[in-house]
């Protein structure tokens, strides 16, 4: 192992780790979670929903962020669920097995990036080495490996768990209150920054790089591996913001284990006010990383308590939220099953 296997992963967009009772199944793929779906509705939807394409007029661009290197600004307002970037994986490679405590067998990875690398295009090469570089102390000599101190340092995890570099989107800083989402679809094979919040010209675009459903402390010891301490609002009020934040993942969790099984009408009465909090709570922060997730816990409540028209409501929610990364993804397609389910 290398001693650059202890900083151990990759930049890991929370929605994945969010995201464990709605998982993406996607069309064409097998059904990994085991919930029945309409293949027949699969298959359609597939045929129909609007291919995802990046956005015409461009509304950002990249330049220097004090303290951060560069950065990504928006040049005009950018609205509500808007897509920012849309952008195909440049190359991405199969990691070798990540040994807990440890990290990954480094030396199998720097070979596949250096012959992923040799690959590209000069025009994309170039790209690739337009990304930031992080090394640790300890590595600051070494010239050797510098494709793979790239690759570590802006390279995204997917859903299959191949490890993908997006030299655009690689461009923008983290912030543990980000105004921006970020989705990886592996209906359209495209990543997708959205924007979570309204944004306003000349503000700094802003993505998050560690789930956010952690107390500063847990957020921070994650960001180290890429040489930065976090310094956002939420960070900077991190005693009064750590509680909410703790308590929003312990509710998601909570909720998202007990709907994975049968639930009394009494405990479907308990169960409600806690999704409708997190709601609250998510909603007040912009967490669109999350929000889809709870919306989707408060449909499945309702549902179950036979209240059908706020079924649909919340669900209604999801589903826009949703269709903002991607019309194509599994997502978009669970949430109408979902939704034909209440009103067939
Ligand atoms: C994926 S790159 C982001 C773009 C990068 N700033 C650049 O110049 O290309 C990740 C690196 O950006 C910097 N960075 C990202 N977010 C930051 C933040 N909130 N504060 C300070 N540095 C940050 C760190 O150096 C980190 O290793």
């Amino acid at each position: 192992y290398s001693s650059f296997t202890s900083a151990p992963t990759f930049l890991d967009s929370s929605l994945l780790c969010a995201r464990t009772l709605f998982q993406p199944l996607y069309c064409g793929r097998s059904n990994r979670d085991g919930l029945t779906t309409n293949l027949q509705l699969e298959e359609e939807h597939c045929l129909t929903a609007p291919i995802v394409r990046a956005p015409s007029n461009t509304t950002w661009e990249v330049r220097p962020s004090i303290g951060k290197g560069l950065g990504v600004f928006a040049t005009a307002l950018i609205k509500t669920g808007t897509r920012i970037m849309v952008e195909e994986p440049l190359f991405s490679i199969n990691p070798p097995e990540f040994v807990p405590g440890k990290g990954y067998e480094i030396q199998a990875m720097i070979d596949d990036v250096d012959v992923a690398v040799a690959g590209l295009t000069a025009e994309q090469r170039s790209d690739f080495h337009s990304c930031h570089e992080y090394r640790l102390p300890s590595e600051q000599e070494s010239d050797e490996h510098r494709n793979m101190f790239i690759f570590r340092s802006n390279a995204y995890t997917l859903t299959d768990g191949t490890v993908a570099m997006f030299p655009q989107i690689a461009k923008i800083n983290h912030s543990c209150r980000p105004n921006a989402a970020n989705v990886w679809s592996e209906a359209s094979g495209l990543r997708i920054i959205w924007a979570a919040r309204d944004i306003q010209p000349g503000e700094e675009v802003t993505v998050t790089y560690a789930p956010l459903l952690k107390s500063h402390a847990g957020r921070q010891s994650r960001l180290s591996q890429y040489g930065f301490q976090c310094t956002c609002a939420a960070c900077v009020d991190h005693e009064r913001t750590d509680s909410e934040r703790v308590k929003m993942g312990k509710y998601l969790s909570e909720l998202e284990d007990r709907l994975t099984r049968n639930t009394s009408e009494f405990a479907n009465k308990k169960l409600l006010p806690k999704a409708l909090a997190l709601v609250e709570m998510l909603e007040l922060e912009h967490m669109m990383d999350y929000l889809p997730n709870a919306y989707h816990v408060a449909a499945e409540i309702s549902l179950r308590l036979k209240d059908s028209l706020a079924a649909s409501k919340w669900s209604t929610k999801a589903l826009t939220l949703h269709g903002y990364a991607d019309e194509r993804s599994h997502a978009v397609l669970q949430e109408r099953l979902f939704l034909d389910r209440i009103s067939p």
